[in-house]
C-alpha cells in the first residue's frame, strides 16, 4: 500500500517521512507484528531505541519486509537512539553497532543521543546510588557528539540529532560542533505545546519530532486520575467538525506545525487509524484551539534525573 505521506527536508538535503511508528512499550511479542503491519499499511518510518529492549524483534519484521519484496532497505528509514549509559564517546560506536546487529541493518537513516544527560557507564541501562537516585557519569555530550559525528562520517548512519535537548544545550552544541544536528526529538501534544523550542529549533533549521503525540497512556508511572489526551471532549468535538477521531486531531496538529509525529501502537486498526490523516488539514484557528490546551503537563519528566548537570527541564525551554 501507498500512503501519501510528504518528505520534511533536513537542512543537510536528506529527507525524513513525516510520520512514523514508535516503539516504546511495545512487548517484544508484539512489536514484530505491529512493524510489519505498519510496513504493509505504508508506514516507512520506525522510531527505535535500545533502551526500548526490542530492538531484535523491529528488526526480524524489518527483515521479513524486505525479504517478502514488501520494500527494500532504502524505503525505509530507521531511527535509533545511544542510551544513557555509553555518553562515553568510545562507547558509542560499540552501541551504535549493537543496535545495527539487532536491528539487521548496516546502517542507521538516523541516529540520536537520547537524552542530555549521561548515566553511569556498564551493563545496567539504570544504574542507581544505594539510595536509589540514578547514578550519573560525568561525560560531556559535546564529547558524545564529536564521537556521533564520527558514526556519521564512517556510514553506519546517514544523518545525526538529539533528543530532548533545551535550548541552551542546543545553542552549546551548535557553538561546538562541526556537524549540526538534524533534528530535536521532544515530547509535543496540546498539553504541552512546546511552541518556544520548536520556534527555536525552526530558527536553527533543526525539525521538530513530536513524542508522545497521543499523550502516551500506556506510560508506566501513568495515575488513574491524570488526564486523559485522548478522551478530551474539546477534542472530541473538533473529531466530529472533522469527521475524524481525536488520536487523528492530535497527529495532525503535528503535521500541520510542520513536525515529525511517530505515534505508538501495536493494535493493527490503530495503526491504520493513525495513517489515515493525509486527507485534510486544521484551519489556522482550530490550531490556535488547540494551542491554547497548554498546561505544561509534561508526561516524559525524567524524574530522579534532576541532579545531573545536563537535566533539560530545569529552564522554562
Ligand atoms: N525520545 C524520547 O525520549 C521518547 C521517544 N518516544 C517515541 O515516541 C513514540 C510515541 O510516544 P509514546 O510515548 O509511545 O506514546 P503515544 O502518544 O504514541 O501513545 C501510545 C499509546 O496510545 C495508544 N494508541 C495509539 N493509537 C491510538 C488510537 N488511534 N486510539 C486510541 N489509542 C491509541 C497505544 O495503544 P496500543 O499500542 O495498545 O494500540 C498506546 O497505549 C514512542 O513509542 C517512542 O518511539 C516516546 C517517549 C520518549
Ligand atoms: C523504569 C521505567 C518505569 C521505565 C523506563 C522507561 C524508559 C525507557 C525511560 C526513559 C525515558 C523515556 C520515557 C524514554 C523514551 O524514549
Amino acid at each position: 500500500m501507498v500512503l501519501n505521506v510528504p518528505n520534511v527536508k533536513f537542512y543537510n538535503g536528506n529527507t525524513i517521512p513525516q510520520f512514523g511508528l514508535g516503539t516504546w512499550k511495545s512487548k517484544p511479542g508484539e512489536v514484530t507484528q505491529a512493524v510489519k503491519d505498519a510496513i504493509d499499511i505504508g508506514y516507512r518510518h520506525i522510531d527505535c531505541a535500545h533502551v526500548y529492549g526490542n530492538e531484535k524483534e523491529v528488526g526480524e519484521a524489518i527483515k521479513t519486509k524486505i525479504a517478502e519484496g514488501v520494500v527494500t532497505r532504502k524505503d525505509l528509514f530507521v531511527t535509533s537512539k545511544l542510551w544513557n549509559t555509553f555518553h562515553q564517546p568510545d562507547l558509542v560506536e560499540p552501541a551504535l553497532k549493537k543496535t545495527l546487529s539487532d536491528l539487521n541493518l548496516e546502517y542507521l537513516d538516523l541516529y540520536l543521543i537520547h537524552w542530555p544527560i549521561a548515566y553511569k557507564e556498564g551493563d545496567d541501562l539504570f544504574p542507581k546510588n544505594s539510595d536509589g537516585s540514578p547514578e550519573f557519569s560525568n561525560a560531556d555530550y559535546i564529547d558524545t557528539w564529536k564521537a556521533m559525528e564520527g558514526v556519521l562520517n564512517k556510514g553506519l548512519t546517514k544523518n545525526i540529532g538529539v533528543s530532548n535537548f533545551n535550548s541552551e544545550q542546543i545553542n552549546r552544541l551548535l557553538k561546538n560542533c562541526t556537524v549540526k544536528p538534524v533534528t530535536n526529538q521532544i515530547e509535543c501534544h496540546p498539553y504541552l505545546t512546546q511552541k518556544k523550542l520548536s520556534a527555536f529549533c525552526k530558527e536553527k533549521d533543526i525539525v521538530i519530532t513530536a513524542y508522545s503525540p497521543l499523550g502516551s497512556p500506556d506510560r508506566p508511572w501513568a495515575k488513574p486520575d491524570d488526564p486523559k489526551l485522548l478522551e478530551d471532549m474539546k477534542l472530541l468535538e473538533l473529531g466530529k467538525k472533522y469527521n475524524k477521531t481525536p488520536a487523528q486531531i492530535l497527529l495532525r496538529y503535528q503535521l500541520d506545525r510542520g513536525h515529525v509525529v511517530i505515534p505508538k501502537s501495536v493494535t493493527k486498526s490503530r495503526i491504520a487509524e493513525n495513517s489515515n490523516i493525509f486527507d485534510f488539514q486544521l484551519k489556522p484557528d482550530d490550531i490556535a484551539y488547540i494551542d491554547s490546551f497548554d498546561c505544561n503537563g509534561r508526561i516524559c519528566p525524567m524524574t530522579g534525573s534532576e541532579g545531573s548537570p545536563y537535566f533539560p527541564f530545569a529552564i522554562p525551554f
